[in-house]
């Protein structure tokens, strides 16, 4: 195993060399070290990394805490509701985020590609004419050792224009790949979204002065080493270091993510301001905070995004206990019109313009298919009104998971900005959305949606097959012609797990039970393809562990990670 441990040494890198902060923990990295890892891996960067974990990991474990509390209530019948100690945030007209202010690429997001940063992916997404990508390590990312430092490596060199890339063509000359301008302004603005604050990092341990031991922080990882690494050099060619902020479940987690800012800007000589986060509203308990999240990083946010695929999770999973009228009807079937879907994303553009924050919409999970014109022309249709409704409603901007669909969506925005840049400006007062009509869970079925057989075993099945991707490192895969990832997976293992604890029946009246479920599992597994190191035994066994265990896991990539990802073949460089 080889060892790289944090020195003392002031960061030769950093322009301003850090005056103060001393760190007093210790950081190892135990993971293999590939080629150029120690690029990413210097010490220095190391250093950067124990401070943060210095400052932050106590109130990262206080705030996990607290997350269990706020379940444990829901599942006790307290409900989620706007808080009323933070009502004189809600209540203060007075103040604004710093938006898009200062922050160059950041105006015009109408089309954001989403990916992950593999090599090819990354150079992909910059040649793709989007305005603006998001560099995933989260729901698109399985998070093997590999993918981790290797996507690093990936931004570190598409920042600065070196990027390149061959792919192997069988008995053909080997493809090429290269960015489309060695300017950065020329490419869509890179935004990069870190882990959640759920996962961590285990080829990183802490130990604090105190000589107690913990895997690292994934989210303090991913963002200390993107920071330390680009932020100049993002500065000092016409951008900034842009980050997506995922899964936050309310106004302290963003509290915390400003004080990260706050201090890794003070230690690597940035002026404060220059970090700008776009807050993921993906979660049940955010969507009663976003006011109040917009106010903690008011200084450093530029926006809201509506991630609808862990916002449904979300909502199961608070809801999994509390019986039939609490129970969705397959995952198809729950669109962006539903009531309580419509709602929350009424509520979101209406608070990010009355506060100059940009709304950015979410992902339609229809995707193209070149070899198949009918899907193509399904996918456009279905984009086409997705976008179609979210410029309407106000959105600034909108997610796309393939190239082939900048340009439906793009027609959308156009329609709708013309030429500009956004439409922070419209303020949504019109907008009246409480309590009840973000908790209305019942209306889907109420407006006549249904649990099917067909559904459960698309349940089952795309559970299953997401999984097989993810243990060999693939962390968003083409399957049945949707894009699925880590969030829609989610979806899928958790309405099964649902369905058994509520005794819930197919729209044929037959009973959800483990057994059957266990039946299809089996069935299901028969019947897909064997390939050389393909996993699908593992991700049948860690879809049983996630949707049909007793106790509901509370997301389905924290044991796989540990039991399958670490210290694994496909973990290795
Ligand atoms: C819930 C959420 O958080 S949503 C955000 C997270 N999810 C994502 O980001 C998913 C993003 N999308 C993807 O990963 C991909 O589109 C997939 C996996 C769904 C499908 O990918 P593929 O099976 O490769 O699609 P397909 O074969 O049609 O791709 C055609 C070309 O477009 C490229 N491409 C497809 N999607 C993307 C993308 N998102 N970014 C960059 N390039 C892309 C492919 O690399 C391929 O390039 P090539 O011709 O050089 O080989
Ligand atoms: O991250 C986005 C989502 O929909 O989940
Ligand atoms: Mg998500």
């Amino acid at each position: 195993m080889t060892t790289l441990t944090t020195t003392t040494s002031p960061p030769p890198t950093s322009p301003s060399a850090p005056s103060s902060p001393r760190v007093t923990g210790t950081l190892r990295v135990t993971g293999t070290l590939g080629e150029r890892y120690r690029e990413i891996l210097t010490p220095e960067a190391l250093d950067f990394l124990t401070l943060l974990h210095d400052r932050f990991v106590a109130r990262r474990h206080e705030l996990l805490m607290d997350r269990q509390q706020r379940r444990q209530d829901v599942a006790d019948g307290i409900d989620p509701d706007f808080r009323a100690a933070t009502r004189p945030v809600r209540d203060d007209p007075s103040w604004r985020v710093a938006g898009s202010t200062g922050a160059p690429g950041l105006e015009d997001r109408r089309v954001e590609i989403t990916g992950p940063t593999d090599p090819k992916m990354t150079i992909n997404a910059l040649n793709s004419g989007a305005k603006v990508w998001l560099a995933d390590a989260e729901d698109a990312s399985s998070p093997t050792w590999r993918n981790v430092v290797e996507g690093q490596l990936a931004l570190h060199d598409a920042i600065r224009g070196t990027l390149t890339h061959t792919v192997d063509v069988p008995d053909g000359e080997p493809k090429e790949y290269r960015l489309r301008s060695t300017t950065l302004t020329d490419l869509p603005t890179i935004v990069f979204r870190p882990r959640g604050w759920h996962l961590i990092e285990k080829h990183m341990r802490y130990v604090d002065r105190a000589g107690v031991s913990v895997s690292a922080s994934a989210s303090l990882v991913d963002f200390g080493l993107y920071l330390f690494h680009n932020a100049h050099e993002l500065v000092a060619r016409g951008r900034g270091p842009y980050f997506y902020l995922p899964k936050l479940e309310g106004y302290r987690e963003a509290r915390l993510w400003n004080d990260v800012f706050v201090l890794a800007q003070e230690y690597l000589g940035l002026p404060q301001g220059t970090i700008r986060a776009t807050v993921l509203i993906e979660t049940l308990p955010a969507a009663f905070e976003m006011e109040e999240i917009l106010h903690e990083l008011r200084d450093h946010c530029a926006g809201l995004n509506a991630g609808r695929w862990d916002y449904l999770f979300s909502v199961i999973k608070a809801f999994r206990t509390r019986g039939d009228s609490y129970v969705l009807p397959d995952r198809a079937q729950v669109t962006m019109t539903a009531p309580f879907m419509r709602a929350y994303t009424e509520l979101l553009v209406a608070t990010c313009h009355k506060r100059g924050a940009h709304a950015i919409g979410g992902m339609s999970a229809f995707i193209p298919d070149r070899r198949r014109p009918d899907v193509t022309e399904r996918a456009f249709e279905q984009v086409r009104s997705d976008k179609r409704r979210e410029a309407t409603d106000g959105f600034d901007g909108t997610w796309v998971a393939h190239p082939d669909l900048i340009e439906v969506a793009r027609g959308e925005f156009d329609a709708v900005l013309g030429d500009a840049p956004n439409q922070v400006s419209r303020l949504r007062d019109d907008v009246e959305v409480g309590q009840h009509e973000l908790l209305d869970i019942g209306s889907a079925r109420r407006a006549g949606a249904t649990v099917t057989a067909a559904g459960l075993r698309s349940n089952v099945s795309v559970g299953v097959r997401y999984l097989e991707s993810w243990l060999r490192g693939v962390g968003a895969a083409a399957i049945d012609h949707l894009m699925e990832d880590a969030a829609t997976a989610e979806i899928s293992r958790s309405q099964v797990w649902q369905w058994i604890a509520s005794g819930t029946r197919t729209e044929n009246g037959v009973p959800i039970t483990r057994d059957r479920v266990e039946a299809l599992l089996a069935e299901i597994v028969d019947d897909l393809p064997r390939t050389p190191g393909n996993r699908i035994d593992d991700a049948a066994n860690v879809f049983r562990a996630v949707a049909l265990a007793e106790d509901f896991p509370t997301f389905l990539t924290i044991g796989a990670y540990s039991q399958f990802l670490v210290g694994s073949e496909v973990d290795q460089p």
